[in-house]
């Protein structure tokens, strides 16, 4: 009797277990190894063609210092990256793992030299990106968001509007069971266990389905189980007919054996190029015994890392900085048809053919001489000079072949699928939604997380009321007394200061928050910058007005300003501008600069600002050469615009609390601060330009920081 562990008892079901040792305690029992449930299947998917990606001598140079010298990260390097294949990119800390990632991506397009080919024709950027998506490292999701929600923003932002309704609530369903989400979908992003974030940024990505998935460290920060799941996930995307790319530190045994293909770099070179599987024969045919039970994996890290001598020439020149197929010992058709030869395409099929060699036995073979030569020794030095006589290196590695018949499993290179010609790939739309359609979802997506930000929302409320009968009750009744006119301009001022530190320090703050995001989002072709971008500008529009009239109705009626409908209008709308434009400049600097630096400059940056509002001193004692300050300060058009609200338009004479009042004629107040001449209309049509101006700068500054950070 054979009694196999099902999945039950694989999943933990002791009872069944025991069970059935009880009931065959004298049978032979065999016990399959426990192996993890299989993910599900995705049919709702749309379909995507199979994406071969091969590059060639790729070099990437920065400038350093200031004598601008040239520092290479990668020299040169090629190889070759395979749909339906789980490639793992490999080496130890700065070998140029992201570095490479980021140029496979084309997250970094500049100080790149060499070819890049998609399916055997040239990569063109823009289409490329169309098929492909970047998985950071930092998941980089909205926090204030359910998974419901997010996948809901995903799917109306990257399936167009032949998908219908339903059939994208199906897709969601599909996706979230898949990846094992479907018990939470409505928990909050931000409440989500590390294994589950990564998992939602891949169910976000894997809407539209690209055939090609980039991930970098999809593991870091899981625990084991977490990194088997992970993987097992790629490999089943994988095995999907994908193009799955990641880097990985350094994995367990078990999870390396899931990879099928393995992309080493040392020092920016490619020192190992294969499957998985081939690697330990590889490095024994080059005299480097992996020890048993030594994890492959480590085992090419310590290599490369030079623990075993100096080995990364030898390593490289075997692959030739992996061009060179090592079962074949001949470069890989598609980095050869990139160098312009006229090998033949199929090259590797002809050459497996001749040598007709088996894996299993030159793994075998390897073993044995490896742990025959190994005992007691640990890795011979005299192991190396054996295996070169052995393999006829003699110390041209160039030589180092790891036969494998694959002309059973190998799959022909895709070099003739185009994307382009083929209609696969929507050439003309840049996006999968119109930007309009973009705009909205955006829109709807950053007023539900308004509305849910405790900051953003009930703290700036609270502090509008809190601040406006605070206001309100220290120049409580003053604004029809002609002996209290400076105390009020006083108030008119603090007004304009008030409302420009909340509108302009909110946005410093909570703005840099939003850029990974942003940049992962666009990037990964979500929408555009424009759609973006007019939709956060739209978006706090109606929260900042709603505040700002909480706290001037507060303030206006309580100081006893003029109670005119009218005078209440322009000071409303002078506050409101101010207000807005002081959100405007948050937003260049906080599109600008980080958070800390913000914090700093932008306060400082106002003070000449306040200084020139004509507050401090009037218009005509300003230097001349400085006079220019007060044209660029928007706080001098808000208090002018004020000052003119309250004491302008022919305002009656004030009631006198005093034997003498100075100011009780409004019209000496204006010609004190210089402002009998002035229209009020100047100073909001001012407000609006300084306004336009700075939305522009800010998106300008925001494009060139995306653009930069690629
Ligand atoms: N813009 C840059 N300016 C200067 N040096 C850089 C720049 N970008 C990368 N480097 C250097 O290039 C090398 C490779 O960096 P990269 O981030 O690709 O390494 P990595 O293999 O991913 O390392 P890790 O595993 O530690 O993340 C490092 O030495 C790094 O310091």
């Amino acid at each position: 009797m054979k009694l196999t562990v099902d999945e039950d008892v694989a999943a933990g079901d002791a009872d069944g277990l025991l069970s059935g040792r009880r009931k065959s305690s004298s049978v032979k029992v065999t016990i399959a190894p426990a192996t993890p449930a299989q993910p599900k299947t995705l049919s709702h998917l749309p379909k995507r063609p199979p994406v071969d990606i091969a590059f060639s001598d790729l070099t990437y140079s920065v400038t350093e210092g200031r004598k601008k010298n040239a520092k290479t990260i990668l020299k040169s390097v090629s190889g070759r990256l395979r749909s339906g294949e789980l490639t793992a990119i490999m080496g130890p800390s700065g070998a140029g793992k992201s570095t490479l990632l980021n140029i496979l991506t084309g997250y970094r397009t500049s100080g790149i030299h060499g070819s890049i080919t998609i399916n055997g024709q040239e990569r063109n950027l823009s289409q490329f990106r169309k098929l492909s998506c970047y998985i950071m490292q930092d998941n980089q999701l909205h926090a204030n968001l359910t998974v419901e929600e997010a996948m809901q923003v995903a799917t109306a932002l990257k399936l167009g509007s032949e998908v219908s309704k339903s059939e994208k609530e199906e897709l969601i369903q599909e996706i979230l069971e898949t990846l094992g989400l479907s018990e939470h979908v409505k928990t909050m992003t931000s409440n989500l266990s590390g294994g589950q974030k990564k998992r939602l940024s891949i169910a976000l990505e894997l809407v539209n389905n690209p055939p090609i998935m980039f991930f970098d460290e999809p593991t870091s920060g899981l625990d084991s189980s977490s990194c088997f799941q992970c993987i097992s996930l790629l490999k089943s995307l994988s095995r999907g007919g994908r193009t799955i790319i990641c880097t990985i530190h350094q994995p367990s045994a078990r999870l390396f054996e899931m990879f099928d293909h393995l992309y080493t770099l040392a020092e920016g070179q490619c020192v190992y190029q294969g499957s998985t599987q081939q690697l330990v024969p590889f490095l024994g045919k080059l005299g480097l015994a992996c020890p048993s039970y030594h994890n492959p994996a480590s085992f090419i890290i310590e290599v490369s890392c030079g623990e075993y001598g100096d080995n990364i020439r030898k390593l490289v020149t075997a692959i030739k900085n992996g061009k060179n197929d090592i079962r074949t010992g001949t470069p890989f058709p598609a980095i050869e048809a990139l160098n312009n030869t006229t090998t033949p395409s199929n090259n590797v099929k002809l050459t497996n053919a001749q040598n007709g060699n088996n894996i299993v036995s030159v793994f075998n073979k390897d073993d044995k001489e490896v742990a025959s030569e190994k005992k007691g020794n640990g890795i011979m030095l005299a192991a190396f000079k054996s295996n070169e006589k052995e393999n006829g290196i003699n110390g041209d590695a160039s030589q180092v072949v790891i036969p494998v018949d694959l002309s059973a499993n190998e799959k022909a290179d895709n070099v003739n699928a185009s994307l382009l010609d083929s209609g696969i790939v929507d050439t003309k739309r840049r996006y999968p939604v119109s930007e309009w359609k973009q705009f909205w979802v955006v829109l709807k997506r950053t007023l539900l997380f308004s509305r849910r930000d405790w900051t953003l929302m009930y703290l700036r409320l609270f502090a509008h009321i809190l601040v406006g009968f605070l206001i309100g009750a220290l120049y409580y009744n003053i604004g029809n007394d002609g002996a209290k006119v400076l105390s009020n301009l006083g108030f008119l001022f603090f007004n304009m200061l008030f409302l420009m530190y909340t509108s302009m320090t909110i946005t410093i703050l909570s703005f840099p928050l939003e850029m990974p995001v942003l940049l992962k989002e666009s990037f990964n072709r979500w929408y555009s910058l424009r759609s973006y971008y007019l939709a956060i500008t739209v978006s706090d529009l109606p929260f900042q007005t709603i505040f700002c009239v909480i706290y001037v109705t507060i303030v206006y009626f309580m100081t006893s300003q003029p109670p005119e409908l009218e005078r209440f209008a322009m000071f409303l709308s002078a506050c409101l501008l101010i207000a807005f434009v002081a959100q405007s400049v948050g937003l260049v600097v906080g599109a600008a600069m980080n958070v800390q630096n913000g914090v700093f400059l932008a306060p400082v940056m106002s003070v000449p600002f306040l200084l020139f509002s004509g507050f401090f001193v009037s218009f005509d004692a300003i230097p001349i050469y400085l006079r220019w300050i007060t044209y660029l300060s928007y706080i001098r058009y808000g208090f002018e615009g004020t000052a003119l609200a309250t004491y302008g338009f022919a305002r009656e004479k004030l009631k006198c609390s005093q034997t003498y009042c100075h100011f009780k004629n409004p019209t000496t107040t204006l010609e004190e601060l210089d402002m009998l001449d002035k229209d009020f209309r100047v100073d909001i049509i001012a407000l609006v330009l300084i306004f336009i101006v700075l939305r522009v700068s800010a998106f300008v500054f925001l494009r060139w920081k995306l653009r930069a950070a690629h």
